[in-house]
């Protein structure tokens, strides 16, 4: 692909997701309001933060490139999980998601002054039973703290997923073919 975009993201594994595509891009990041409205369900929420990026970007006068945003959340219960605040909650998080099912939505965002178009990605993940003392183990590898349900599947995580169903991209930050096809979609306008 030809085409040369803005990244609005300080995400490292957007940024080599991203590279993937063999898409021309430069990187900043937006600093966005990134809490959930009263009510809002997890897919809403997720889609709006993706759209929040790119349109932060370019009303930060990103304008001569589409931007493209994109966020992700672990969803257990309907309840949408961000990144753990502290140990405390990450061993509650890992705890529920223990020997379940979760779903992990990702969306994305490409914006400019004209237009704004996204899309969401739910993909199925199942870990395993965890013990306390691999819950413990995990937090002290400093591997979860940035990431959204406090895990990464890409990484010392990924030992504990049994099974997944859907994007294994969309896991890790960025679903490279549907967000290929977005962006095709967008330059058609
Ligand atoms: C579930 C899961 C999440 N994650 C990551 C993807 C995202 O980078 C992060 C979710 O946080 P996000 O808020 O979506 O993204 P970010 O803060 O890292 O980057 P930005 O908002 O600037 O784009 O968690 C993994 O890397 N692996 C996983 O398996």
């Amino acid at each position: 692909m030809q085409t040369a975009i803005y990244l609005a993201s300080a995400s490292p594994r957007r940024k080599e997701l991203l590279s993937q595509l063999g898409v021309e891009f430069s990187q900043f990041s937006v600093d966005a309001d990134e809490s959930q409205f009263p009510n809002e369900a997890p897919r809403d929420y997720v889609e709006r933060l993706a759209r929040l990026k790119a349109q932060s970007g370019v009303a930060m006068g990103y304008t001569d490139r589409p931007v493209l945003g994109s966020d992700t959340v672990v969803v257990i219960d309907d309840t949408a999980l961000g990144k753990p605040l502290d140990q405390t909650d990450f061993t509650a998080t890992m705890k529920r998601l223990s020997g379940r099912t979760h779903q992990v939505m990702t969306a994305v965002a490409i914006a400019d002054s004209e237009q704004v178009k996204s899309c969401l990605v739910i993909t199925d993940v199942t870990f395993k039973p965890l013990s306390d003392a691999e819950i413990d183990a995990y937090w002290h590898s400093g591997e979860p703290q940035d990431k959204a349900g406090g895990y990464g599947i890409q990484g010392l995580g990924g030992r504990f997923v049994s099974h997944i169903s859907g994007s294994y991209f969309a896991v890790v930050g960025l679903p490279l073919y549907e967000t290929e096809l977005l962006l095709n979609e967008f330059l058609r306008g």
